[in-house]
């Protein structure tokens, strides 16, 4: 497993290492010792989610939950690609409100570590994408939220095209209406 810091403090890229044979492949596809020592800290994971998104253009985000429930993230692609987002939003970061995308696939099987303190959000590149991601608390409803996903300088590289978005995504709040819960 190897785990590159990526240009905003706290984004990590894991990229696993596979082992190809006659049958196949095998890869570690996790490393709590291995993403630990990268985080410089102990990440406690405690939910497992996949999603499947059918169509290509397919938009989820800008998504965080606020604290006490706030999430780091472990995302990976399990089927077709995405493009991957993270937004910085902790206060007082020298880096708020700048963002970085990268490409996560079936094929690079690439992970983005995403930790508390950022918007997550991703657009599908292929039909029937199947993202498979760890978070560090439980779903909670009630601390669940959204920020608008073309307001926040996003290059989502999706040309003249609209994206697919859920109700909760198209209504959430404009970036520059919006406070940050996290200190
Ligand atoms: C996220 C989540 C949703 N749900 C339910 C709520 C709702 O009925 C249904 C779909 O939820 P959503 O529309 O929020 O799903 P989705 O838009 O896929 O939300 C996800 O997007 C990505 C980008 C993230 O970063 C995740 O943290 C999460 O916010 O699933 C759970 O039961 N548990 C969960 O952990």
């Amino acid at each position: 497993m190897n785990i590159k810091s990526l240009s905003i403090d706290g984004l990590l890229l894991c990229e696993p290492m596979r082992h190809g044979d006659d049958r196949g492949w095998f890869m570690e596809s996790y490393r709590k010792d291995a993403l630990n020592e990268a985080a410089g800290r102990t990440v406690h994971f405690v939910q497992d989610n996949h999603s499947l998104s059918t169509a290509v253009g397919t938009l989820r985000g800008l998504h965080y939950q606020a604290p006490p429930c706030a999430q780091d993230k472990l995302v990976r692609c399990i089927a077709g690609s995405v493009l991957d987002v993270a937004v910085d939003v902790r206060r007082g970061s020298a880096s708020y409100g700048q963002w970085i995308a990268v490409e996560l696939s079936a094929q690079n099987a690439h992970q983005l570590f995403v930790p508390t303190g950022f918007l997550h959000g991703f657009v599908t590149r292929e039909p029937n994408s199947e993202i498979a991601y760890k978070v560090s608390a439980p779903y909670s409803r009630d601390h669940d939220g959204s920020v608008l996903w073309k307001s926040a300088g996003v290059d989502w590289d999706l040309g003249a095209s609209a994206p697919i978005l859920s109700g909760k995504d198209v209504d959430a709040p404009a970036f520059a209406d919006w406070v940050s819960p996290f200190d």
